[in-house]
C-alpha cells in the first residue's frame, strides 16, 4: 500500500471535488449528516423530497461491501432540516484506508453540514444493556487510534482543523440530554441509556478473553466503526451525536455456548428500526441550526 501520508494527500484533493460534484447534482444543502449503521439504513427512508446517489456514481466515494449497508447517499428534508444520510458506511476491516473510511465526513463539512449523527450496531458488555436496547454514546475508546491507526495521521490539513485536536466532550452533551428527554417522551426510557463505545478493528467478533478485557476496562458496548468518523468530525468542528443499537450480548463466559453472527445483528436492526427512527427524527426536529437560541433546542 502507498505510505499513509500519500493516501491522505490523495484524499486531500478529492474532498472538494466530491463536494462540488454533489452540489452540482442536488439543490439540497444539508445542515445535518446521518451515518446509518448495520441494518439501520431505513433512517434515510424518512427523508422527504429525496435526491439519492449510488456510492458507485459519486467521485471519490468508496464502495460499501457489507450486508446491511446499501451504498446510497440520500439527501432530503426531515422535520424542516435539510439532511444527508449515508445508507451504508465504510469500515477499516473492509480494507478501506482510514482516510477513505472517513472521507464522507469532510465532504459533508465542505457542503455546510454542522451536525453529524452516527449510528451503529454494537455488542453489549454492560450487564444492564440488553439486545434491543439503545445506547446513547457518551464517549468512545478508539483502540485502533491508540496505536496510530488514525485518519488524522499524515500531514495535517489546517483548513479543516488543528494538528492536535481535543477529543474530550466530542459527543455533544446538549444533544445527549435532549435525546434522553425524547426517550422519556416517546415512552422508551427503559430501552435507552448512556454508555461508552469501544471501536475494535474487526471483522472477527471478540474472543471471550477480549470481551472480559474490554469489560474490565469499563467499556459498555463494542463495535467496529464510528470512532474514526467522530475523530474527523470533531477535528473539523462538527457537533456530534452517536447512538448504538445493542444487537447482542458479547460472550464473556467460558460456560456460555452462545455466539454472535451478522444475521442476528441485522435482525435486531429490523426489530428496533422504528424506535431508532423516531428518536433520531425527534432529535433532528429540535436542532437549532446555526442559531444561538438555547430555549428547549440544541
Ligand atoms: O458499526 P456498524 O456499521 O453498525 O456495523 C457493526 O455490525 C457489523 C458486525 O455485525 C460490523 O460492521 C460492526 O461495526
Ligand atoms: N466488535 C463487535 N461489533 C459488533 N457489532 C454488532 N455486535 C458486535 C459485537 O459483538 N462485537
Amino acid at each position: 500500500d502507498a505510505p499513509r501520508d500519500q493516501i491522505c494527500l490523495s484524499c486531500h484533493d478529492e474532498y472538494q471535488k466530491t463536494a462540488d460534484w454533489l452540489m452540482s447534482q442536488t439543490k439540497h444543502r444539508p445542515q445535518v449528516a446521518i451515518i446509518c449503521g448495520s441494518g439501520l439504513g431505513m433512517l434515510a427512508d424518512t427523508l422527504k423530497c429525496q435526491d439519492s446517489f449510488a456510492y458507485s456514481d459519486i467521485p471519490g466515494f468508496p464502495q460499501s461491501t457489507v450486508q446491511g449497508h446499501a451504498g446510497r447517499l440520500v439527501f432530503g428534508e426531515l422535520k424542516g432540516k435539510t439532511c444527508v444520510c449515508m445508507q451504508g458506511r465504510f469500515h477499516m476491516y473492509e480494507g478501506h484506508s482510514l482516510c477513505k473510511t472517513t472521507f464522507p465526513v469532510r465532504v459533508f463539512k465542505l457542503m455546510g453540514v454542522e451536525t453529524l449523527i452516527v449510528t451503529n450496531a454494537a455488542g453489549s458488555l454492560a450487564d444492564g444493556l440488553q439486545p434491543g436496547d439503545i445506547m446513547v454514546i457518551k464517549d468512545h475508546v478508539n483502540f485502533p487510534g491508540l496505536v496510530g491507526l488514525n485518519p488524522l495521521c499524515g500531514p495535517n490539513d489546517d483548513k479543516f482543523g488543528p494538528r492536535f485536536p481535543a477529543m474530550s466532550g466530542c459527543y455533544d452533551k446538549g444533544l445527549r440530554c435532549v435525546a434522553m428527554e425524547i426517550a422519556k417522551q416517546l415512552g422508551v426510557a427503559s430501552l435507552v441509556q448512556e454508555g461508552v463505545y469501544a471501536m475494535v478493528g474487526g471483522p472477527n467478533f471478540e474472543s471471550i478473553a477480549e470481551a472480559r478485557l474490554l469489560h474490565r476496562l469499563g467499556v459498555d458496548a463494542v463495535g467496529m466503526s464510528t470512532a474514526p468518523e467522530v475523530v474527523v468530525a470533531t477535528h473539523c468542528g462538527l457537533r456530534v451525536f452517536g447512538l448504538s443499537l445493542i444487537t447482542n450480548k458479547v460472550v464473556k463466559s467460558y460456560e456460555d455456548s452462545d455466539s454472535v453472527n451478522h444475521e442476528g445483528v441485522l435482525e435486531i436492526g429490523r426489530l428496533r428500526s422504528h424506535t431508532v427512527q423516531q428518536l433520531v427524527t425527534e432529535l433532528v426536529s429540535r436542532m437549532e441550526i446555526n442559531n444561538n437560541n438555547t430555549n428547549n433546542a440544541v
